[in-house]
């Protein structure tokens, strides 16, 4: 059986990062795409003199011209420009928005059956931008945050219960922004959830709520580290393991950026939400019910995000017909 097709739109930190996982991970042949001349052919050349070392069979080649995509089966789209220290990733809007106007032509004209996973930033837009300069169907079109932002949550609680980052779990939902809405309901640790914990005494509620801001700040906190651009490790491997759900039709429960029809009072947003992702792209979205206060918390991610929407129709007002 032929090898699946992965095209890479930006080689930049994260695209780089994800050709070597993809590599390492066998999931196919893999196209790294960039403006910047030399550097998609630079890192391609370079991640093919691993394989020998790491032992992976990939084809795996650099180009700057769409074409090269033609009849991809997954495309990671990282293409755009990151924050400095200082910066929100809402002051990405504009430059990233056009961006997503030329990699959406470039979608649609040679990879329209693609599985298509966005992260460029300022996500939640950008996500619902490039859908719709890409005209593909809404299943196969994906923001990846909610892998990112529930990973850091577990991480930290991981270190903070001295246990092994496998026996948590986390659901981060909402915007990718500052007002995500990490879900301490809904998150475990051995099954229990993160309000029984503190009944239990296990940890202080002020503690927790520590660890929840501390993972609505998570990028910052790398960006403001690096002072050169934002986190590219973690990004890669969070898009990756969606891209593999895809690919190996594994129906992985994640939360994901997708188009909201109804649920959760939301119709025509990209929001992040718990999602199965399988060999037909967004298989399901999952309604969880929410209380009060989560729901409340929902509702003011949903106006960012709607903020940020508003603004991407004001300076491409096509995107609002
Ligand atoms: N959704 C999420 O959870 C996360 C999102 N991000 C976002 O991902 C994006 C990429 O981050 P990095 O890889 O670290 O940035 P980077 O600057 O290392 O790479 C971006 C690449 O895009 C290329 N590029 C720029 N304009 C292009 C165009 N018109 N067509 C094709 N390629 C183009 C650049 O040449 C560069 O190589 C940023 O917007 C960042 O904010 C970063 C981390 C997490
Ligand atoms: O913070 C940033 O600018 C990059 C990002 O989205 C993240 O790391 O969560």
């Amino acid at each position: 059986m032929a090898r699946a097709k992965i095209a890479l739109i930006g080689s930049g930190q994260i695209g780089g990062t994800l050709a070597l996982l993809a590599g390492i991970k066998e999931l196919g042949d893999i196209v790294l795409f960039d403006i910047a001349d030399g550097v998609p052919q630079g890192k391609a050349l370079d991640i093919a003199e691993a394989a020998p070392v790491e032992g992976f069979d990939a084809n795996v080649s650099g180009a700057s011209s769409y074409a090269a995509i033609q009849d991809a089966d997954v495309v990671i789209v990282t293409a755009g420009v990151p924050r400095k220290p200082g910066m929100s990733r809402d002051d990405l809007l504009g430059i990233n928005l056009q961006v997503m106007e030329q990699v959406g032509a470039g979608l649609k004209k040679y990879a329209p059956n693609a599985f298509v996973i966005c992260i460029t930033n300022p996500l939640d837009a950008m996500v619902w931008a490039l859908q719709k300069f890409s005209g593909l169907p809404a299943n196969k079109v994906v923001g990846m945050a909610g892998v990112l932002d529930s990973a850091r949550f577990r991480y930290f609680l991981a270190e903070e219960f001295k246990v092994s980052v496998e026996d948590v779990t986390a659901f981060v939902l909402g915007g990718h922004g500052d007002t995500m809405v990490p879900l301490t309901r809904y998150s475990t640790v051995a099954g229990i959830p993160l309000t029984d914990l503190v009944k239990l005494g296990w940890i202080e509620k002020d503690r927790l709520e520590e660890i929840v801001q501390r993972t609505r700040d998570g990028g910052a906190e790398i960006v403001n580290l690096l002072k050169t651009g934002s986190a590219f490790y973690a990004p890669a491997a969070s898009a990756i393991v969606m891209a593999e759900s895809y690919l190996k039709d594994k129906r992985r429960v994640l939360p994901a950026a997708a188009l909201l029809d109804g649920q959760y009072g939301v119709k025509g947003r990209y929001i992040g939400v718990p999602v199965v992702i399988g060999a037909n792209g967004v298989e399901r979205i999952l309604e969880i019910e929410l209380n009060k206060a989560e729901q409340a918390m929902l509702d003011k991610s949903l106006a960012s995000v709607e903020s940020l929407v508003e603004a991407c129709v004001k300076i491409a007002p096509a995107l609002g017909a």
